[in-house]
């Protein structure tokens, strides 16, 4: 007990999960949570402070499953071995303890099985670091620094207040780390809130000054300077980041690879409402199943899968590396043969990546060590496939594919058996002929099993007892079993000479006997010294893998990123995806564009996909983006045509081609959505006020190179508030931001100012009517809606006939008033954008009586004057004002 007190005061944030023998074991209240949320049984064990002591236990063949559920649930559980023999404990005295101790902290960003990891996920671990950057109290910068322990990928962002909630939501770590201090600004607090899991941290943790040597001593360096040059916030993050792995793995050596830091502005800025809108990654209710991602994902690994995800969270600004990732899958677009051959051995070629770090940590097994042997043959034999004239991204796999470690692979090959057991201490994973002691010792440990046999069949013959058998247990070893009515025989001359009695059982006796000793002695030493020369032999490997951890990791990213650019190519040449023209400037054309997600959602239902084209290019004569906005009926395809547009974009940039027909798109620097209304009644925000807050980042921050999709703003609240703030804002968006823009509304008012505004134009989506219902063509044209339909919408969806009846009624009274004073009256009276803000100083300089006042201070050299002259000065500068 005073053991486990020990232990868990020193750990007191994390379910404890003391060894016993074959069980993991909690007590007190971390046996009541952990029983509660594993649905398991809570017991008593013994007293403390004469109070029963509350106890639950699960088995440590199925700890695994348990921790997987404990760490979606969103504990952190302290792993506690025994780290002696209980034989050897009891040599130092009877009443000795097992030494006992942490071995590993799990927790959601640290985790590398494969059991608890989506194989088709990455798993990042990032910290969020915070430093002062100048006196002002809002002056600080930021960094994230975050790693996939998994497979050892390690990154750092800079990034600022404004972007971080947008950073966060792309780096998307199932674990943040933060420091105290961070937690008491309720405003991040609550940006913090939607994370799967936030470890607060001690502020040590995150102090500046120790960063640098924590990093140099993680990686066993000197000085960092040949990392390149970071920032003190990065440099923070990134120290924090690897303490924590060191403090969670407890000595076990992670192979971190050296921080890489991003590029500034190198990637399309998305922030977290955009996003989730969009639903780049998953859907808005958490499912990969129904988002961009799933809809273009035919990768064939796992490793493929994760960094087509992030490629997609991450599309790229840079124009050269979107064109040259868009060369490598054209060329297998084109090279259908090759492709296929690619595919087809990728296929075969497990998650290296993964089981080199197991390995690397001494928690990998035997199916780990062969997954680099066909990770490696795979590599090796890929390398071959791509030719000469391959674009540079492809020819760079393939060469470092060819770099791949073919003597490890082969020492591999030559050790491994066909067929492998899940745990290394099963043994049973090293080929014979590999190793002549290993194969001598089996032969004997596998003699000695016919001997039992023999040794069985004589036994039944010398007693008459046919029933009898020889089998084992780990109490009494190997002994002799007979039926009740059959163990008179064994106890009478001349057989009780040679059967010892040993246990009664109902209905069964067993017996044990001299040569049985012997054989199990002989059997039990062999096995065992077959066991330790196999674990040498895994130590061996995994120390030969573990050695070329580098050469290895390389090989499988680039066999990740072959694998996304055939995935890519094979949805392109089957689902008639096409490469988009990418240039600077704001061009945005898009000819038969399609939804991907929709589309395959209506090819299930067998319905076909209109595609629609887009245009947002510049007006002949000017150098902006246009603007076009979408009126239309309920139901007929608004929401649709602005999302793809967006998704266009986002998979161009990604790197992928695009469902249309043709596309010329200039890259877009920021992606800004405004779509579907959600509370978030959880952070005290209305519908309308998300919709509010989402619309002023915008209107905020949009640039020039930007693409903007705003659908249906101003509809959360009054009609003529809405429509005043929809109106206001897309002229806005018109004269101040002058960025590309799709803007969908039911405010067909709007429509008027395209009259005024010359880069907006306007846009339908085509219905038709048949006896009274109707019938939408998903069709978009040129033109304006003139009615909503929304009755009749209403009515397919089945509200009662009184009510329908009722409000066209109604409609009909407001259409009559609307006629009676018309929009155009609204254009007429208004002159355009006269609510244009001007920077308040600037309207100071612009006032000729300020900037006579501030000539005349501009004077004044109150050294020099008199208090006379001091006192004229001033009343001279209150007359300024006045005249002015
Ligand atoms: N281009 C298209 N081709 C075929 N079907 C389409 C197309 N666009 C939309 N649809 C279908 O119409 C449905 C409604 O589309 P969407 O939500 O975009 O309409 P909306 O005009 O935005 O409606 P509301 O104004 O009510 O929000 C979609 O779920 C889809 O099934």
């Amino acid at each position: 007990m005073a053991q486990y007190m020990e232990i868990k005061a020193a750990n007191p944030d994390s379910l404890l999960f003391y060894r016993m023998g074959d069980f993991y074991e909690l007590f007190f209240a971390d046996a009541e949570q952990a029983s509660q949320a594993l649905g398991i049984v809570l017991t008593k064990r013994g007293k403390h402070l004469g109070e029963d002591i509350p106890m639950c236990g699960v088995p440590i063949d199925r700890a695994e499953e348990y921790l997987h559920k404990l760490i979606a649930l969103g504990f952190r559980v302290a792993v506690c071995e025994q780290l002696e023999d209980p034989a050897e404990a009891k040599k130092r005295g009877g009443k000795s303890v097992v030494r006992r101790d942490v071995t590993r902290l799990v927790t959601p960003g640290t985790i590398t099985e494969d059991s608890l990891l989506d194989a088709r996920r990455e798993n990042v671990l990032a910290a969020l670091a915070r430093v002062r950057a100048g006196s002002g109290a809002e002056d600080f910068a930021y960094a994230i620094a975050f790693t996939d322990m998994s497979t050892g990928a390690f990154r750092v962002a800079g990034t600022t207040r404004a972007a971080l909630s947008g950073d966060l939501a792309r780096v998307d770590p199932a674990e943040l780390l933060v420091s105290d201090a961070l937690m008491d600004d309720a405003e991040l607090r609550a940006m913090l809130r939607d994370l799967p899991a936030v470890t607060p941290l001690p502020r040590q943790s995150f102090d500046g000054a120790g960063a640098e040597k924590r990093l140099a001593d993680f990686y066993g360096v000197a000085a960092l300077d040949a990392f390149g040059a970071f920032a003190r916030a990065e440099l923070i993050a990134a120290a924090a980041v690897v303490a924590y792995v060191d403090r969670t793995q407890l000595g076990a050596k992670p192979l971190l690879t050296r921080p890489v830091r991003e590029a500034e502005g190198g990637i399309m800025a998305i922030d977290a409402g955009t996003r989730a809108n969009l639903e780049l990654v998953r859907t808005t209710s958490g499912d990969r199943r129904g988002s961009l991602l799933a809809a273009v994902d035919r990768t064939v690994t796992a490793a493929g899968a994760r960094l087509l995800a992030r490629r997609i969270a991450e599309p790229l600004t840079d124009l050269a590396a979107i064109r040259a990732r868009h060369d490598a899958v054209g060329h297998l677009v084109e090279d259908g043969a090759l492709r296929r051959a690619l595919r087809e051995a990728l296929a075969r070629a497990p998650d290296m990546a993964r089981a080199v770090t197991r390995l690397a940590l001494q928690r990998g097994g035997p199916r780990d060590l062969a997954a680099v042997r066909d990770g490696l043959d795979g590599a090796l034999a890929i390398a071959g496939l791509i030719g000469p004239d391959a674009p540079d991204d492809l020819s760079r796999a393939a060469r470092a594919l060819s770099r791949a470690p073919h003597a490890v692979a082969l020492d591999l090959a030559s050790a491994l058996a066909e067929n492998l057991p899940v745990h290394r201490r099963d043994g049973g994973f090293v080929r014979e002929g590999c190793d002549g002691e290993l194969d001598a010792t089996r032969a004997l440990r596998d003699e000695s099993r016919r001997v039992v046999a023999a040794l069985e069949r004589r036994y039944v013959e010398e007693t008459g007892v046919r029933s009898l058998k020889i089998r084992h247990n780990a109490v009494l070893g190997y002994y002799v079993e007979v039926t009740q009515q059959n163990a008179d025989r064994l106890r009478e001359p001349p057989h009780d000479v040679v059967f010892v009695h040993r246990q009664t059982m109902a209905g069964a006796m067993r017996f044990s006997s001299v040569e049985l000793g012997d054989l199990e002695s002989r059997i039990s030493s062999a096995g065992e010294r077959a066991l330790a020369l196999e674990q040498a032999i895994f130590e061996r490997l995994s120390a030969a893998v573990v050695a070329e951890t580098d050469a290895i990791r390389a090989a499988a990213d680039a066999l990740a990123e072959l694998d996304v650019s055939a995935g890519l190519a094979e949805i392109a040449a089957t689902e008639a995806h096409v490469r988009p023209h990418m240039e600077e400037g704001v061009a945005f054309a898009i000819v038969g564009g399609r939804h991907p997600v929709v589309e395959q959602a209506l090819a299930r239902d067998g319905g076909p996909f209109v595609p629609n084209d887009c245009d947002l290019s510049p007006p002949e004569g000017d150098k902006d983006g246009r603007i076009v906005l979408v009126t239309g009926p309920n139901m007929a395809g608004k929401s649709t045509f602005l999302r793809q547009n967006a998704l266009i974009a986002v998979l161009a940039q990604a790197g992928a081609f695009v469902p249309a027909r043709s596309a010329r798109i200039g890259v877009v620097d920021r992606l800004f959505s405004r779509v579907g209304a959600a509370d978030d009644l959880a952070r005290g925000r209305s519908t309308f006020m998300v919709e509010m807050v989402e619309t002023a980042a915008i209107l905020n921050q949009a640039t020039p190179r930007s693409l903007v999709i705003l659908d249906e703003i101003g509809r959360g609240t009054a009609t003529f508030d809405g429509m005043s703030i929809a109106w206001a804002s897309l002229e806005h968006l018109h004269e101040v931001n002058r960025c590309r823009a799709l803007f969908a509304t039911h405010f067909h008012e709007l429509t008027a100012l395209s009259q005024r505004c010359r880069r907006l134009s306007n846009a339908t989506v085509k219905v038709t009517e048949w006896h009274g219902d109707v019938i939408f063509l998903h069709e978009v044209v040129p033109g304006a809606a003139d009615r909503s339909y929304g009755i009749q919408v209403a009515k397919l969806a089945g509200l009662p006939e009184a009510v329908i009846a009722r409000a066209k009624a109604v409609l009909a009274e407001l259409e009559a008033a609307e006629r009676a004073s018309p929009a155009q009256k609204l254009i007429d009276d208004l002159p355009l954008f006269a609510v244009r803000p001007k920077p308040a100083e600037k309207a100071a300089q612009a006032d000729p009586a300020a900037e006579a006042v501030l000539g005349a201070l501009d004077d004044l050299d109150p050294d020099a004057l008199s208090p006379r002259e001091a006192l004229d000065a001033l009343y001279r500068l209150k007359g300024l004002r006045r005249d002015g």
